[in-house]
């Protein structure tokens, strides 16, 4: 402290703070300390008393829990090592009806069945690992040749087709038809080529309202909206298009006794891509409640599974028996078609795919004029509009 003396000649002493402090209260500060310094005393060893106290009692229960779980774990079956490496991503998948050469369809036929492995590229450790078995029913499989018109019959949904009824536009069957042989592996091979192409050009993707985010697509109208700035889509290739939705149409037609007449292209007619790009995603759905005007969804494979990329089957969860949900697969293969009535009859969904890419041509047919167009030439018609009057 310093002092100081003020204009009337009085003296103050000044802290080394720089603040005024006055001699009586200070000493009477100094004379607090003493107890002040007890009473903080006999506060802290209460405190610690307590905390020792708590300490004690926590110890105590810990070690108890401690015990507990030990005996319990050492009872358990199975260590935690063990759950962890049981995987689920090697499958083996049952494969009944193993006939080759089917014409006709190899329903809910008994025994004739091998095991056929699929070892997963993801994770190989898991696979090693794996022991589950995963036991699938097949409608269709890669190693045969469906070389006529099949079809899986259902019940039609009774509700699913009010508006189609209405019109006069129901299917007469509904379920699942497939073949391998809608067009000829030389026109397959130009479709396959055209898909990769156009979807590594323009292909979009978004996570909302399907399967997979693995799946990339190209709309037909939008390729055929981009096409004449930009010199694509050659004549053969338009060509071929238009053959390809020609005959879906009219194996559509057959298989569900729809007149040719009351099917319309929707603009859900598109080349479409899987690519294992993100952990699984599939989900199940029913095509009718995601979009309500379709009538039948049909699908032409470019690529076959185990050859082109693996997992990627696509499988229908109304199978044989009276389960519900019982699935029930078919294995996409370069050129096989499959067209199915899009109602609650045909829950469906893609499964997970875990390597290579799978490319596919979709139609998606509506019995409803106003969403569809009756060609693959009037919905360019339509496209190529400078403001086509709607778009979904
Ligand atoms: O890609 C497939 O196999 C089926 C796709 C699908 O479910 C659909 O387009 O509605
Ligand atoms: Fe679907």
């Amino acid at each position: 402290m310093s002092t100081m003396t003020n204009a009337k000649g009085k003296s103050s002493q000044i802290s080394n703070y720089g603040k005024k402090i006055h001699p009586e209260r200070e000493v009477k500060t100094v004379l607090q300390q003493p107890k002040r310094v007890f009473i903080s005393s006999l506060i802290i060893i209460f405190i610690a008393i307590v905390l020792n106290t708590i300490g004690a009692h926590f110890n105590a229960q810990n070690h108890f829990l401690k015990n507990v779980i030990n005996n319990q774990t050492s009872e358990l079956p199975i260590t935690l090592d063990e759950v962890d490496s049981s995987s689920k991503n090697g499958y083996s998948f049952l494969v009944n009806n193993g006939d080759n050469n089917t014409d006709s369809l190899p329903l809910q036929e008994e025994g004739n069945s091998h095991q056929v492995n699929f070892e997963s590229q993801k994770d190989k450790s898991d696979v090693n690992a794996a022991e589950e078995k995963v036991i699938y029913s097949f409608l269709a499989t890669t190693e045969q040749d469906i070389d006529q018109l099949s079809i899986y019959e259902q019940p039609c949904s009774p509700t699913g087709y009010r508006y189609e009824s209405s019109i006069g536009s129901a299917p007469e069957t509904c379920g699942i038809t497939f073949t391998d042989h809608l067009l000829d592996q030389d026109q397959v091979n130009k479709l396959r080529t055209m898909a990769a192409k156009y979807i590594e050009l323009f292909g979009e993707t978004t996570t909302t309202n399907r399967e997979s985010l693995n799946l990339q697509w190209i709309n037909l109208h939008t390729l055929f909206r981009k096409a004449p700035k930009k010199s694509l889509l050659s004549d053969d290739e338009y060509e071929l298009l238009i053959n390809a939705s020609v005959a879906a149409k009219s194996v559509t037609s057959m298989a569900f006794g729809i007149p040719e007449d009351r099917l319309f292209f929707t603009t859900v007619c598109q080349f479409t891509r899987y690519e294992p790009v993100a952990a699984f995603s599939e989900f199940r759905h029913i095509d009718k409640v995601r979009s309500p005007e379709l009538i039948v969804t049909s699908i032409l494979w470019l690529s076959t599974v185990d050859v082109d990329f693996e997992g990627g089957r696509l499988e229908f969860l109304n199978g044989p028996g009276d389960e519900k949900f019982n699935p029930y697969l078919i294995e996409p293969k370069k050129g096989r078609y499959a067209a199915w009535t899009s109602s609650h009859e045909n829950p469906h969904g893609v499964h997970e795919l875990y390597n290579g890419e799978r490319l596919a041509l979709i139609f998606a047919f509506t019995a409803n004029p106003k969403f569809g167009h009756s060609t693959i030439e009037s919905l360019r018609t339509w496209a190529t509009l400078k403001k086509p009057s709607f778009y979904y």
